[in-house]
């Protein structure tokens, strides 16, 4: 047979009920034959002790008692027939009328016993056993209200009862005997003394008496029903990833428990556990999923650990001591101090040198703690062979819990390095000695980006997600979102990686929401419901909201974003950009930004910085990581200058063809700088640096297309003016190219640390006579490929191919 345990919110109101009653008559009509266990509706226990509070202060009570009253008739008069109602409502009544007169003594007498309250709150589950079994009766005859205190025996200690084994067992097992044909409703939470008062068995009692019944009548499992699928990964209010556990141990449940999860309470359980009687916890609204069961081993599971759970407020109370801590006795003497004044110690550690011991405790606690240790130590105070103690506040306690982990090496680097990468500052751990548990305290401000992070780190079977603050939205940002709502689904569904952009600036406005912006509706929602813009607050904003996985991207052209670069870092952010600004400044913001980034476990990835989505600064990199040398470096870096002369070619005008340039998209958002060099100086730059070479950009022998004229505009208007005008300038060049049968090439070159770029007029036996389109080129020639280059060829501009760029750095980012 089975236990079936119903919590209040299952029988909080008809549709509730109705639903419990579904999920009892399937397993009775299977002949399992289950002993039905309930609390009282929700809410009603809670009531009946403001009524017996209030009747005690002397305050009328008679409100909620007709409110309470009103919900159970309500329920009989929508679930039972007419003919059935009349003698429910007639004993429901008298329970009332008995609450009735116990609340007026409890008025006249001004006095509220234990004794009294448990009285009270009884009739909650009293009232609701009866009322379900006589709707159950309707189908099922054989239902029968049971009252638990004649079975459950318990010493006095009201409101916290202990149970007498031996004499329930026997009450209990003649029970089921004398009932073995009925569907029993039994009262959970309440027992009663030898004198037959009666009593509450505290905290989780529904589950507590769930459990004796189980224990002593062998029950194939306890199923504990009640609002949620489980016993999950960690609080789904906090990290919405986190899943339900198909199976835990009952060491692993009470771990989880004991750190925060709220289903059951373990204490209750330990009747069940000494039987190895699984307790399976299932949810009242979805009974078709199987839930959590626990039981004596952790079961099968390629999970590394089971979960990861919390204790929001805590404080830490530091003691340190040369002469003192470390010599035996002290941590028992300690100890038995805080258990004897009942302050719960949720962990410890000690330093290696014995020197200090730092234990956690509720807050509440702490200072109490203090004065009892500043009491009881006070000699070893006097003497100065103990400091003074120290309290911290505002403190977390995040756990690890499984069995599993006891097996598998490295779960406390992956938990350390989750908690690293994030900029969370770890300031004590505890392992438990069973290994069933790693536990660090953090600051209550990181405590939720932690749980996130960590859950992500160690259930990599589920999606990463990244937490995306964008900035800029022209021609790169507004491509970039388009390609990533096309991807999403890909990327969430074949490589579990979810991309949520939760902020996004261009100049004018800015807009945030931590669920993620939809991506088909952006440009509306941040026009209508964005804020000014100003870099600054998105930044501060950023960083407020602490969250895992985090990612800065600039597709903006603007200097002012780089000034913000290294204080991102530090605030553990990664930064995945195309623009070249930061990079190619000096060469000490170029060298401070690694450094920092280093330091901080964040990734820098700027691909797109040159040749656009082509891959070159990876390429660079892995050849510099894999010991190669780099003798020398030919490039065609512009796209829009590449694009420009792969198209001045019979009647196109110059002017035409930058225009041509422009609209495609290839050109910075001011052309001046792609036809000044300036662009193309910024990538060789980059490229020099990454390959080793401490250079600035004064270093660059920049060679002209231009004429001075032309160089010298103040507005992109004025450039184009010029161009136009200086057209016999570019007509000769391309007749002088073209009457020597060669084409013209804007090509960089690095060599021996020096970076020159210049125009070049190139025959068909060069390597980079034939490009087409916005094409780039790139010849490393290095140690080990110095008898052929290694080269990369490709389109090296353009809003697709750079967007593209910047989503790959974004997806490998804590790759
Ligand atoms: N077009 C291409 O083929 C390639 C472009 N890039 C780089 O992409 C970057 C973006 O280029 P486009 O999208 O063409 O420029 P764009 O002019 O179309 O867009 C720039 C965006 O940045 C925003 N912005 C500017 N200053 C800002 C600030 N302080 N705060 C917030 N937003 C700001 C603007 O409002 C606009 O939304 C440039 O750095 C460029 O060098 C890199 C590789 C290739
Ligand atoms: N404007 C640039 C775009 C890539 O960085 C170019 O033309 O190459
Ligand atoms: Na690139």
């Amino acid at each position: 047979m089975k236990i079936l345990k119903f919590g209040g919110t299952s029988v909080g109101d008809a549709p509730s009920i109705s639903a419990v009653l579904a999920i009892v008559k399937k397993s009775y009509a299977a002949g399992e034959r289950p002993l039905v266990v309930l609390s009282a509706m929700a809410g009603v226990t809670n009531l009946l002790t403001k009524m017996a509070e209030d009747a005690a202060a002397g305050q009328s009570f008679q409100a909620d008692l007709k409110r309470v009253e009103e919900r159970h008739f309500a329920i009989v008069k929508e679930l039972m027939a007419v003919k059935y109602q009349n003698p429910v409502y007639t004993k429901l009544k008298l329970f009332f009328n008995e609450i009735e007169d116990l609340l007026q003594g409890i008025y006249a007498l001004r006095e509220l016993s234990p004794q009294s309250k448990d009285l009270i709150v009884s009739f909650g589950e009293r009232c609701s056993n009866f009322m379900v079994s006589k709707i159950a009766a309707q189908d099922i005859p054989e239902a029968l209200y049971i009252d638990a205190s004649h079975y459950v025996k318990t010493d006095s200690n009201f409101g916290q009862a202990h149970v007498n084994e031996s004499l329930t067992d026997q009450l209990i097992t003649a029970l089921a005997h004398a009932h073995a044909d009925n569907l029993l409703f039994v009262t959970g939470f309440i027992g009663s003394n030898e004198k037959g008062r009666i009593t509450t068995l505290g905290r989780g009692g529904s589950d507590y008496t769930a459990a004796i019944f189980g224990s002593v009548l062998n029950a194939e499992a306890i199923e504990i029903w009640t609002d949620v699928n489980g016993m999950l990964t960690a609080d789904p209010r906090i990290v919405k990833k986190a899943f339900s556990l198909p199976v835990l141990s009952y060491t692993e449940a009470m771990e989880l428990s004991y750190f925060g999860a709220k289903v059951i309470y373990p204490p209750t359980m330990i009747p069940a556990f000494l039987k190895k009687i699984p307790i399976v916890i299932r949810n009242t609204f979805d009974p078709h999923f199987p839930g959590t069961i626990i039981q004596f081993d952790a079961g099968k599971t390629t999970l590394p650990i089971k979960g990861i759970s919390s204790i929001a407020e805590s404080s830490v109370i530091n003691l340190a001591g040369s002469g003192m801590i470390g010599k035996s006795g002290f941590s028992g003497r300690l100890f038995t101090l805080l258990a004897r004044e009942q302050i719960n110690v949720v962990l410890i550690t000690q330093s290696s040198s014995e020197h200090s011991i730092t234990f956690a405790v509720n807050p509440d606690d702490a200072l109490k703690a203090v004065k009892l240790i500043e009491m009881e130590f006070e000699l070893e105070l006097q003497a100065n062979k103990l400091v003074q103690p120290t309290v911290e506040d505002n403190l977390s306690v995040l756990a690890i819990v499984g069995e599993n982990m006891k097996k598998t090496p490295g779960m406390s680097g992956r938990l350390f390095y989750a908690l690293g990468r994030n900029g969370i500052n770890v300031r004590a751990i505890a392992q438990g000695s069973s290994e069933y548990n790693i536990s660090v305290i953090i600051n209550k401000v990181d405590l939720a980006k932690a749980l996130n992070a960590v859950h992500d780190a160690f259930f990599a079977e589920l999606k990463k997600t990244l937490y995306v603050f964008n900035l800029g939205t022209g021609n790169i940002g507004s491509t970039l979102f388009k390609q990533l709502e096309k991807q999403h689904e890909f990327l969430s569904e074949q490589n579990d990686v979810e991309i949520k952009v939760v902020g996004v600036s261009n100049s004018r406005k800015m807009y945030f929401d931590v669920d993620g912006i939809n991506l088909s509706s952006w440009e509306g929602t941040l026009e209508g419901a964005g804020e000014v813009a100003d870099l600054g607050t998105f930044i501060e904003k950023m960083k407020a909201l602490n969250l895992p996985n985090c990612v800065f991207v600039d597709n903006t052209a603007s200097k002012l974003p780089a000034t913000y670069y290294e204080d991102i870092f530090k605030a553990n952010i990664s930064i995945v950009t195309c623009n070249k600004i930061a990079n190619s400044g000096t060469f000490e913001q170029y060298k401070k930004l690694r450094d920092t980034a280093r330091k901080h476990g964040v990734d820098f990835f700027y691909e797109t910085n040159v040749g656009a989505g082509l891959p070159i600064v990876r390429v660079l990199k892995d050849l510099m990581l894999s010991g190669d040398q780099i003798i020398r470096i030919e490039a065609i870096l512009s796209g829009t200058i590449s694009y420009i002369f792969n198209n001045f070619k019979g009647d196109a005008s110059f002017y035409d063809v930058v225009k041509k340039a422009q609209e495609l998209g290839y050109t910075e958002p001011d052309p001046r700088d792609d036809l000044g060099g300036i662009d193309f100086m910024r990538k060789m730059l980059i490229l020099a640096r990454d390959a080793g070479h401490e250079i600035e950009s004064e270093d660059v022998d920049l060679g002209a297309i231009l004429p001075a004229s032309c160089l010298a505009a103040t507005s992109v208007e004025a450039f184009y003016a010029e161009l136009l005008r200086e057209n016999k300038f570019f007509e000769d060049l391309k007749e002088r190219a073209a009457s020597a049968n060669k084409v013209i090439r804007y090509i960089g070159k690095l060599e021996h640390g020096k970076v020159a770029i210049a125009l070049e007029l190139v025959d068909e036996n060069h390597p980079f006579y034939a490009l087409s389109g916005s094409d780039n080129i790139i010849s490393f020639t290095t140690e080990r490929y110095k008898d052929r280059p290694l080269v990369v060829k490709g389109p090296g501009a353009g809003a697709e191919v750079t967007a593209a760029g910047v989503f790959a750095d974004l997806v490998n980012v804590g790759a």
